[in-house]
């Protein structure tokens, strides 16, 4: 009753934001690309909780991470929904558990990735992390002028061979193509703004042959594509587990093992949605990282030489980092540190939904909002880290409480918070640390002997990627080469 009251009073205290018209809101003012930019500059006129209504449907801004902290954290009961309907729905992606709605379902499928890759579970995967790596480094010394598909290859090489069990054949391999093409689509359905139905949910029932319907026939074509992505393999891992070619440990077998391979049809269900929702979250934003970290380091020849002086210092050059070494390599710590901080990979995150009305700060936040954090805002804001555009790993001075405040935000929220985060760092760790351990990465020079410094611009969409840029890569020593040829075959 208090509450209701409190409501009552706070009706005309909507969070600041650009002027609403009748019928069509703030649509106007929606950034159409880059929203993070344009939010975090509006953040000087109104603040760090904004208010925009896109034709009746509520968004919140969240520019701060202290108000996210507060609101997604701290009342996570009321802030862990997704938003419902619309173009991500009519796409299928609400069938995985990224876009599943708050409840009995999706905890399911939670449950199965928070299990799987909970910190004590994947160390088992530690091996294939630091293998896939040294494959990375060497093949990049033979042409560095493939680094973006080497990447992808390696990164969902991993992904897919702990979920599943399958050994990806290479780069056209369509296990690989296929999810690729998928998160294209993915990134476009859930671009906030993008979609007029994701605001009119109603035009879902347009006749498919009226003009201006053509987004039912797109999401049509997508939502195909996601079931097959989602379920040929999974199909092959569940064949291949009797077969014995799917590579162990994996998990797909885990679950089955786990049920003594008798899974109801419901399971089953929640098992395939869970893993395509692994495969889709640490294919995209894996691969953005490692680019990132490879771009700084190429514009950074004195960071990258003191990760080296380090590494050095505590590995020595007899033999390759491990990711049981990350705890000893703070300075390497802090670059993948500074590398989310300074271009986090979702730099909005995953939007959430509000279930029930709130206040906050005296501020009305109706029910039915999308809440929109501004990771990327909340990592540039002048007043937390100075000079933001500045790559600048010391800005950390090697602490380990100053560095966790940055995937705290990179990896969301709440109870969404990313169940692949340590799984993640784990990838990000021994790709960074392999080639730093045994290579130099300079930018590629001209025909004239000049550096060629690119002129790197972000993709807009809800993971971002740098644009097209090459790197040079120089092997330090024989032996680091020879280490290089090795398997990783820490049993851990
Ligand atoms: C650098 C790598 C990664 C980054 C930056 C990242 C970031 C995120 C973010 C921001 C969210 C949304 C959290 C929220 O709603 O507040 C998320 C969700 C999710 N991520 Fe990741 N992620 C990464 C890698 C991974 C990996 C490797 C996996 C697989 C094990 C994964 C699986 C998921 C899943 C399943 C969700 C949905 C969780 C839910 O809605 O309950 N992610 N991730």
């Amino acid at each position: 009753y208090l509450l209701s009251r409190v409501i009552h009073s706070a009706q005309n205290s909507l969070p600041p934001g650009p002027r609403r018209w009748p019928l069509i809101g703030s649509a106007l003012a929606f950034p159409s690309t880059h929203p993070w930019l344009t939010f975090g500059k509006w953040a000087k006129t109104y603040g760090k909780i904004i208010y925009l209504d896109i034709m009746g449907q509520p968004l919140v801004v969240v520019n701060s991470a202290k108000a996210a902290r507060e609101l997604l954290d701290q009342r996570s009961a009321m802030y862990s929904d997704r938003p419902t309907s619309g173009m991500a729905e009519l796409s299928g992606f609400a069938q995985a558990l990224p876009m599943k709605p708050y409840g009995d379902v999706w905890r399911q499928q939670r449950k199965l990735v928070a299990q799987d890759f909970s910190q004590s579970a994947i160390t088992r995967y530690h091996s294939v992390q630091e293998t896939e790596a040294r494959k990375l480094v060497r093949s990049l010394l033979e042409d560095p002028s493939t680094l973006f598909d080497q990447l992808k290859l390696r990164v969902g090489t991993i992904i897919i061979r702990v979920t599943y069990g399958y050994y990806l054949t290479g780069q056209q391999d369509p296990f690989l193509t296929a999810p690729i093409e998928v998160m294209v689509n993915f990134a476009k359905a859930t671009a906030p703004g993008t979609w007029i139905v994701d605001y009119v949910p109603v035009l879902r029932y347009l006749p498919r042959w009226t003009p201006g319907a053509g987004f039912l026939r797109t999401a049509e074509k997508w939502s195909k594509m996601l079931w097959d992505v989602s379920w040929d393999p999974y199909l092959w891992s569940k064949k291949n587990l009797e077969t014995g070619q799917a590579l162990l440990p994996n998990m797909c077998a885990s679950v089955f093992r786990a049920a003594d391979g008798k899974l109801s049809a419901e399971e089953e269900h929640h098992l395939v949605w869970a893993t395509s929702a692994v495969l889709g979250g640490g294919l995209d934003t894996n691969t953005s990282t490692a680019l990132v970290f490879f771009l700084a380091m190429m514009l950074n020849p004195a960071v990258q030489a003191k990760a080296r002086q380090e590494i050095d210092d505590v590995i020595g050059q007899d033999r390759l980092p491990t990711i049981k070494d990350k705890p000893s390599l703070p300075y390497l710590r802090s670059i993948m540190t500074e590398v989310f901080r300074s271009n986090p990979p979702g730099p909005m995150g995953l939007p959430h939904a509000l279930r029930k009305d709130d206040i906050y700060e005296g501020m009305h936040l109706p029910k039915g909002s999308l809440i929109l954090p501004n990771i990327w805002y909340m990592l540039h804001d002048p007043e937390i880290y100075p000079n933001p555009d500045e790559f600048n790993p010391d800005r950390y001075n090697n602490l380990d409480s100053e560095m966790e405040k940055v995937p705290e935000l990179v990896f969301g929220f709440g109870r969404r918070v990313c169940p692949g985060r340590f799984f993640a760092e784990g990838t990000f760790f021994a790709i960074a640390a392999t080639v730093l351990a045994t290579c130099e990465i300079l930018p590629p020079v001209d025909s004239e002997g000049n550096k060629v410094i690119p002129d790197v611009r972000f993709s807009s969409g809800t993971i971002t990627f740098p644009s097209a840029f090459e790197i040079n890569l120089k092997c330090r020593t024989p032996k680091a080469f020879e280490l290089l040829s090795r398997d990783s075959t820490d049993p851990n």
